[in-house]
């Protein structure tokens, strides 16, 4: 086992490319749909249970911070019980902050919950400077004072009364943040230009089930009546959009037949535009998604990542590394993050021709790639790597495949049962 790990770390997958994904295959419940919700938990004086839950690593750094402020959790296979009664403290260390992203929502339903908060500044993947600025103003216009420090930010709650908030530039995270903090303040709040990716919708429904009144969350128009008394719920974490458009991507690069179980209908719309023009053909019966990729060989001149419902930015690697063999010349512009092209390099590295100037990147497919040696520098971008690792001739070790479980609770055993051969190495 060693000897393929000529490459210092260990968190690393050895891939022998070159069969067809064939299969059927469930989807896991979404991450980003689950962090918010596991958020909401927080400001409830009781037990939330979150079912289909994925057993991710941020999902359980999510666990572990809302144990550290008090909560007792378990989980029943993926049913993640949460007793938020006995929230004693109202700081999460920066140590846990930074590991990754959602953290900072948690900032909000402290406020709703504790009326104080401090929280380290987020980390997560590093595909562009992510700075938290939308997320202090809204918490500011409902009323909150903020300061902040080097080790991070604090708020009091104390004069939150709600209000309204138009926000100057979609982000998902600090639409979030806004709702939570909302949902126990006295007051209305309304807040517009909101994200309307689908996990805004889900947390709105999370947080009705629990007793909140929260609409508007297709429109972009958000109300929130706060102060309702919260209830005990159960909720359905939804299957995970990205999960399954990494999946077809799967599929596709190694021109295989998928199944999916359960799709994420509706909230995979743009990916299966960009999917048909490769040459893809799906079709959903009784509720699954069956998907032959075997003509999924051409190139697509453009695709540009856009806010829902355009294309997604975490389906964008993913995305290139299919288009890296396709027939023809491709371009993708990505339009949400500043850094989100490192994969291209790697990918080359692999064979593939790919050439990037600022947001643009030019694809010019190759018949077929080689394997080799290439490192995960994050989540989506790792994926991607793994997918062209199936594709590719020969033997490719991917290291920093820890990135990778940030968001994919069993890719490694979804695509054995597709074909695929894989090997973890820990
Ligand atoms: C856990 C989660 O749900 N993560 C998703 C969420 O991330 P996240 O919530 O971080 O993404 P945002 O929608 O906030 O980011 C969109 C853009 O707004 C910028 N921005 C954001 C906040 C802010 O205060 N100031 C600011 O300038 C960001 O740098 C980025 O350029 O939405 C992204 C965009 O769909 C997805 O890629 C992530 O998978
Ligand atoms: C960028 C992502 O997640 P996060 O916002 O949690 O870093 C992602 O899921 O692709």
């Amino acid at each position: 086992m060693r000897r393929y790990l000529g490459v210092q770390r260990v968190d690393a997958i050895r891939i022998i490319g070159g069969r067809p994904l064939e299969g059927s295959i469930y989807i896991q419940g979404s991450k980003n749909a689950a962090l918010p919700m596991m958020a909401a938990a927080l400001l409830h004086e009781g037990t939330t249970v979150l079912h289909n839950c994925p057993r991710i690593a941020d999902v359980f750094c999510m666990e572990e911070i809302l144990r550290e402020l008090g909560a007792d959790t378990f989980w029943e296979e993926h049913s993640l019980h949460i007793d938020c009664s006995r929230i004693g403290k109202s700081h999460v260390d920066q140590n846990y902050a930074k590991k990754m992203r959602s953290s900072v929502i948690l900032l909000g339903a402290l406020l709703g919950r504790k009326k104080e908060g401090t929280i380290g500044y987020p980390g997560g993947c590093v595909i562009g400077q992510r700075p938290v600025d939308l997320h202090l103003r809204v918490l500011r216009c409902l009323g909150a004072k903020i300061w902040q420090t080097e080790e991070g930010i604090s708020a009091d709650a104390k004069e939150m009364t709600g209000g309204e908030f138009i926000f100057p530039q979609r982000s998902v995270g600090a639409t979030e943040q806004g709702i939570l903090a909302a949902v126990r303040l006295p007051g209305v709040t309304k807040l517009y230009n909101c994200a309307q990716e689908p996990e805004i919708l889900w947390l709105q429904k999370m947080l009705n089930e629990m007793g909140a009144d929260v609409s508007g969350a297709q429109s972009g128009q958000i109300c929130i009546y706060g102060g309702n008394a919260l209830r005990d719920c159960e909720f359905w974490v939804p299957p995970d959009r990205i999960v399954a458009g990494t999946y077809l991507c799967a599929s596709a690069i190694t021109r295989g037949r998928l199944t999916i179980q359960n799709p994420p209908v509706g909230e995979i719309q743009a990916f299966l535009e960009v999917y048909r023009k490769m040459g893809g053909q799906y079709e959903f019966n009784s509720g699954k998604l069956l998907a032959d990729s075997r003509r999924a060989t051409k190139a697509v001149s453009f695709v540009e990542t856009k806010e829902y419902p355009g294309f997604p930015t975490d389906l964008q690697s993913p995305l290139m590394a299919v288009l890296a063999v396709a027939d023809g010349v491709s371009h993708i512009r990505e339009n949400i993050f500043e850094d989100r092209f490192k994969t291209a390099w790697e990918l080359n590295k692999m064979g593939a021709t790919i050439q990037v100037s600022g947001q643009e990147a030019r694809i010019e497919g190759c018949q077929n790639l080689r394997g080799a040696t290439v490192e995960a520098r994050e989540l989506r971008g790792g994926a991607a790597l793994m997918l062209a690792g199936l594709a590719a001739d020969g033997e490719t070790i991917l290291t920093g495949s820890a990135y990778i479980d940030r968001g994919y609770e069993r890719i490694c055993e979804d695509m054995i049962s597709l074909g695929g051969r894989i090997e973890r190495y820990r």
